[in-house]
């Protein structure tokens, strides 16, 4: 066991609200570009002649880099090694250069190019041309926006620590709502409007610029902060990250708990959504120019209840509790919408709505107790850890139930706006998510038990910590 002295506790409100808000924002405008080609899928499929597995590639590119090349955990080590600020303007600038890359992809006129690839004469597969460089750099930005996910983690953490942390970092992942809601609901009304898919993005292009700006003025407020912090007297510098830190965060029994949990929450979350839409016409009978608006509820739940949750735990703790709620409220969702003969519409709008609390609940609790658990130099590498396990099943997940939806769940046709579509039994995708959501549950348990035995504090307030804040605190 090591022990090192916390930096102290620094800044005015004033100053730590200002980073938040300057961070989040920069977020805010990343989370936009994630999902603002989701509500295009009809009009690329109408404008540019792109089909539905034209689409699915595009969107499974955001993972690619991050995946298999390791990029995140990359991108972590280069967090814990240089700093948020190097780390942060690095990932706008990976956001920027993939975007430019998908625009141009988009907007250029590539006359029906095809590219193929074959090793020794033989066809492997071909791709339109446009849709592998928009794919490509959807690639590009995602290690961009994953990467500033857990920079923005790292400097609220850096920034708040002791201090109403949980309720930052829930202000900090309300931002990223926000960004997704303006997607949802600006998206397709701004393509219509200008009759180019490409347009949306163009607007993207000019808010991240502004993005940026505001992380430069983050950088230059973190540095200055920096300069006299370091001159307080009393204050050690914090050991640098080693790359050996790697084995160190992997033998945290908690750690892993707790990425488990990560992977198998946000796998019983967000893939929903990819879904619900068709869940909401085919199961609950809504109509279908209404039907996404059910699922679009979701974030905006979250953006209140988010930051709410974070500030009880803050001052009242309960941090492995709070994830404990929020993996029963997955279980009793999913079960609710896995029973055939519940169909009514208000049925849909209210388990949304508790799968919003449940969104909130589980965040608000997680990226914050992961601080109590590992130290701070090795937290840009730890969160990438979580996010890398956790990409994995945002990205397979939605296959697997595409896969048992195909070949399980097909109960004939069903007439969709004058259209004969195939009428899909939502069952048994339910009750995977549900399963998720019930061994989500076994692993906040193991969490709570293990955090009962060493003692980290996921159960106390954050705010507590406070008075500790600049005293010692124990590492593994
Ligand atoms: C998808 C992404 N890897 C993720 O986990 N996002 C989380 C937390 C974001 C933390 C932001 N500083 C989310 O809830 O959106």
């Amino acid at each position: 066991m090591k022990e090192i002295i916390r930096k102290k506790m620094a800044a005015s409100p004033v100053l730590r609200w200002t980073v938040l808000g300057l961070v989040s924002f920069t977020m805010l405008t990343g989370y936009v570009i994630a999902d603002v080609m989701a509500p295009l899928k009809t009009l690329l499929e109408q404008q540019l002649g792109w089909d539905s597995s034209d689409y699915g590639l595009f969107t499974s590119g955001y993972g690619w880099l991050n995946i298999f090349l390791l990029m995140l955990i990359f991108g972590g080590m280069i967090l814990d090694k240089k700093g948020v600020r190097y780390a942060g303007v690095l990932s706008v600038g990976l956001m920027i250069g993939g975007t430019l890359l998908k625009y141009w992809a988009i907007t250029a006129d590539l006359g029906g190019a095809v590219s193929s690839f074959s090793i020794g004469g033989h066809s492997l597969f071909s791709v339109k041309s446009q849709v592998l460089y928009a794919t490509l750099g959807f690639a590009v930005f995602g290690v961009g926006v994953e990467m500033i996910g857990i920079t923005a983690n790292k400097a609220v953490v850096k920034w708040f620590r002791g201090r109403s942390l949980a309720l930052a970092l829930g202000i900090n992942v309300a931002a990223g709502r926000i960004g997704t809601a303006i997607a949802m609901f600006g998206s397709l009304p701004l393509a219509r409007m200008t009759g180019n898919p490409g347009a949306p993005l163009a607007v993207c292009l000019l808010l991240l610029c502004i993005g940026l700006l505001s992380f430069l003025v983050f950088c230059v407020l973190d540095r200055r902060e920096d300069r006299e912090t370091e001159t307080l007297p009393g204050t050690e510098k914090e050991e640098e990250f080693k790359l050996s830190d790697i084995v160190k965060i992997a033998k945290i029994k908690a750690f892993w708990y707790i990425t488990i949990l990560c992977v198998l929450f946000y796998s019983a979350v967000f893939p929903f959504l990819k879904y619900a839409t068709e869940l909401m016409i085919q199961k609950f009978h809504v109509s279908p120019g209404f039907a996404g608006a059910i699922p679009a509820l979701l974030p905006f739940g979250n953006i209140l209840l988010t930051p709410l949750f974070g500030s009880i735990y803050d001052r009242r703790g309960h941090g492995a509790t709070i994830m404990l709620i929020g993996s029963a409220l997955l279980v009793c969702v999913y079960t609710l919408f896995a029973i055939p003969a519940l169909t009514a519409n208000w049925m849909a709008v209210v388990l949304v709505l508790v799968l919003g609390a449940a969104l909130s609940l589980v965040p608000s609790a997680m990226w914050p107790s992961v601080t109590k658990i590992v130290p701070y130099r090795m937290l840009g590498t730890s969160y990438s850890m979580i996010f890398w396990i956790q990409n994995w099943g945002l990205a397979f997940v939605p296959l697997l139930i595409g896969v048992v939806l195909k070949n399980h769940c097909i109960a004939g046709t069903v007439v969709i706006d004058g259209v004969v579509s195939t009428r899909y039994d939502y069952t048994l995708p339910m009750l995977i998510f549900a399963g998720f959501g019930a061994l989500s549950i076994v692993f906040a348990l193991l969490l709570r038990r293990e955090d009962a035995r060493k003692g980290y504090g996921l159960e106390k307030p954050n705010d507590e910590l406070q008075t500790n804040s600049t005293t010692k605190t124990q590492i593994p």
